[in-house]
């Protein structure tokens, strides 16, 4: 069953200058438990396609249709209020609080959420325990290794529950041990708990483990297969 459709996305940057159109009338669908690589060259569009599909960007026209929601159409809180229910992000710079430590970090999304404090604290345990750094919990991201403050990045993107994974390439600061380990980790989520997972890479070690390849180029679709 489909839980995302992209349906006839366009966007462009820079209208009233130079107009770049990043995306030319993209159609995509998405099924549960996909482990979907968005691969293609620098500019074709990916980082795009991601923020719109993650509702962090809004298409110029075209409709995001999540879990039957058209999430483009909702406002600015509708739409914060969503992605915080529906979503989960890893980005490439991790993007953690640093003044939080790592179990604050992932704490802080399901805090959001209104989760009462002791199963925050459960959970987000548990989850820095599945991404294998339990010892870590109580460190602040600056005394953390690029890849452990990535593993900190997926257990806080999985805290939530979330419906599916965004994620912008991941392993693009990491050195070759912890992309395998990162790899790992997100292979199992996606077989043991069925997690949705979309990245965008660079990496062909990381578009092996895909089951699809979507290949954008200049802003369309230029192969979609799966595996
Ligand atoms: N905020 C912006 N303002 C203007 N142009 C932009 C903006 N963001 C992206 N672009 C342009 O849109 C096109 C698509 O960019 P995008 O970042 O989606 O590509 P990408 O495939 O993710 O590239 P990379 O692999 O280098 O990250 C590029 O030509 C880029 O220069």
């Amino acid at each position: 069953m489909s839980i995302i459709t992209l349906n006839k996305i366009y966007k462009t940057y820079n209208s009233r200058q130079v107009p770049v159109h990043a995306l030319k009338g993209v159609d995509l669908l998405f099924d549960e438990g996909e482990f979907t690589a968005i691969v293609g060259p620098s500019g074709s569009g990916k980082t795009t396609l991601l923020n719109i599909l993650g509702g962090l960007d809004d298409p110029d026209s075209g409709d995001v249709i999540i879990d039957e929601v058209y999430v483009n159409r909702l406002s600015g809180n509708e739409k914060i209020k969503f992605r915080l229910n529906h979503i989960g992000f890893i980005f490439q710079a991790y993007n953690l609080i640093p003044v939080l430590t790592a179990r604050e970090n992932v704490e802080f999304i399901l805090e959001l959420q209104g989760v009462p404090k002791a199963e925050r604290k459960k959970r987000s345990l548990q989850l820095l325990e599945a991404v294998g750094i339990p010892e870590k919990a109580d460190v602040r991201p600056r005394q953390l290794s690029g890849g452990q403050q990535q593993r900190v990045a997926v257990a806080r993107a999985l805290a939530s529950n979330p419906r599916f994974v965004l994620a912008d390439e991941p392993t693009a600061n990491l050195d070759s041990t912890s992309a395998e380990n990162l790899l790992s980790i997100m292979h199992e989520l996606n077989q043991q708990e069925n997690t949705t997972f979309i990245f965008s890479t660079h990496d062909e070690r990381v578009v092996k483990k895909a089951r699809r390849v979507v290949t954008l180029q200049d802003g369309t679709i230029k192969d979609d297969k799966t595996i």
